[in-house]
């Protein structure tokens, strides 16, 4: 009996022939996959097309995947949407799991995204906060609402691009709406799921059709137009600035460094290059922008949350990162906000390399495998009244959001863990922490919470789809 459930596979949801389940996944798969989760169980198989998929959903069998199995599952797939903007998967996002990918990952992990460059790029947001904090002063004083949403947005383009491409970078394309919706287009096709992936045979002529294609191929050819205008800027050195991203990528070619079987080319520099604009930037804001969402419709937690920033800086003017350790309730504000709204909620899919269980179902290699981040954080067996925005739930557990703890994925965990969450938490907190103290926020002239529209837009990374319009009074 033992042996005939170990060949079982997973519950399944009907679905039709040729296209499978796909027709059941809908703009927000996430949110349709939790749907489906509560009836089929947390560890589920679909068929997307031809592609066989199986999608967890609780934190219980995440971890059997992201920790007990984790080397068995760490691949990436082939996708249609990132095999352009990676340059044939030449990133960290999109690579499979080989030599290449370990030795590219560890290096960008120990020049670019670790702590000490967080701390290295603090000069530039303290700068880029001050001018937001000025810009919102102005809306204050005229009493008129300002698009948090867009505030954020710009504030992550200024300080990612100036640490990555320094500050030439400013005369160029900052502050650029052109350059923010390519920004958010690709990241758009990045969680396309597109027909190419699905019909080996054929899907290609259903995404001309659609213009999906087209559409992938020009914002393909800006973002690369983009990328040469940046060498070209960085052509002569640095002798005279801080090293920025693209100079240490820039000398790492020129020594002829080798990952993997890989010597590094432009290709490599521009896909790695891709992976920060698009992984650092929209993430953020993303999360600051749901965080204001959801204490404007909760005074009571808004309150608190400033009180604690107040009483911390008494009537200092500069929020240090000394300033931000202390603040551990605005720390759990974030963790409630990316239980209920993980900027990307169904992770980075992940391919099956070798079999193996979860729950005694079986799972086989080439099994294209998602975990569902927003399913779990609204899970009723794990969070008691999942719907409600209670910061103080994370006050009796030590659950954080570093992928130790399976009730909480906002980064995922495992070998393909976010490797810039130590940078994305302190953007964000920074970010918070400052909007917070100097200024309280209210809703538009006739506007009352029930107004606020949560509704997310589609995407790799979920945002909130109408902007956030909130009118600032200096404190
Ligand atoms: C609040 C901010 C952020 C969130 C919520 C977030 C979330 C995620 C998630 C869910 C994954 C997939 C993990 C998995 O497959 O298990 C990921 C991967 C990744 N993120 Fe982030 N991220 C954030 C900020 C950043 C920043 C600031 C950077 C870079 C500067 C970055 C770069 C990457 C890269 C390169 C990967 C691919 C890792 C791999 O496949 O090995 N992210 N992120």
């Amino acid at each position: 009996f033992k042996r005939k459930k170990q060949q079982r596979g997973p519950p399944s949801p009907p679905g039709f022939p040729i296209i499978g389940n796909l027709h059941q996944l809908g703009d927000l798969p996430h949110q349709s996959l939790w749907r489906l989760s509560k009836k089929y169980g947390p560890v589920m198989f679909l068929k997307l097309g031809r592609v066989p998929t199986v999608v967890v959903s609780s934190s219980e069998t995440a971890k059997q995947a992201l920790k007990i199995h984790d080397l068995n599952c760490c691949s990436r797939p082939s996708l249609a949407g990132p095999r352009e903007l990676s340059y044939n998967y030449l990133d960290i996002a999109f690579s499979p799991y080989d030599d290449y990918w370990k030795e590219l990952r560890k290096m960008c992990v120990k020049e670019l995204f670790s702590p000490k460059r967080v701390r290295m790029i603090q000069p530039i947001k303290d700068e880029e906060v001050k001018k937001l904090i000025e810009s919102v002063t102005e809306s204050a004083s005229s009493i008129s609402p300002v698009s948090l949403s867009e505030k954020f947005l710009a504030l992550n383009v200024s300080v990612i691009c100036k640490a990555a491409f320094g500050l030439s970078f400013q005369e160029t394309v900052l502050n650029n709406d052109r350059f923010n919706k390519l920004v958010r287009e690709a990241f758009l096709f990045l969680g396309s799921f597109s027909a190419s992936d699905f019909f080996p045979n054929g899907g290609w002529i259903i995404d001309r059709l659609t213009g999906l294609q087209g559409w992938r191929e020009r914002s393909v050819r800006d973002l690369d137009a983009f990328y040469e205008q940046m060498f070209e800027l960085h052509k002569h050195g640095n002798k005279d600035r801080v090293e920025d991203f693209v100079d240490l990528l820039l000398r790492l070619e020129k020594e002829e460094a080798v990952l993997g079987n890989d010597k590094l080319t432009r290709n490599h520099i521009k896909a790695i290059l891709m992976n920060v604009l698009l992984g650092a930037i929209d993430t953020s804001a993303i999360t600051m922008t749901w965080a204001m969402a959801e204490l404007i419709r909760n005074p009571r937690v808004m309150k608190k949350v400033q009180s604690e920033i107040r009483n911390q800086m008494e009537n200092r003017l500069v929020i240090t990162l000394e300033d931000i350790d202390q603040l551990h309730y605005l720390k759990m504000v974030i963790k409630e906000t990316w239980r209920l709204h993980p900027p990307v909620p169904l992770l980075v899919p992940r391919e099956v390399m070798s079999e193996f269980e979860i729950d005694g179902y079986n799972i086989k290699p080439k099994t294209l495998l998602y975990v569902n981040a927003y399913a779990i954080g609204r899970d009723p067996d794990t969070w008691k009244d999942p719907e409600v925005f209670l910061p103080e739930r994370f006050l009796d557990n030590d659950i954080d959001a570093k992928g130790h703890h399976f009730e909480l994925l906002p980064f995922g965990s495992g070998r393909r863990i976010c490797p810039g969450m130590y940078m994305g938490t302190a953007t964000v907190e920074f970010g918070l922490a400052n909007m917070l103290y100097q200024f309280d926020w209210k809703l538009p002239e006739g506007m009352v919470v029930e107004d606020i529209d949560m509704e997310e837009a589609p995407g790799l990374a979920v945002g909130k789809k109408k902007e956030l319009l909130l009118v600032p009074v200096k404190y």
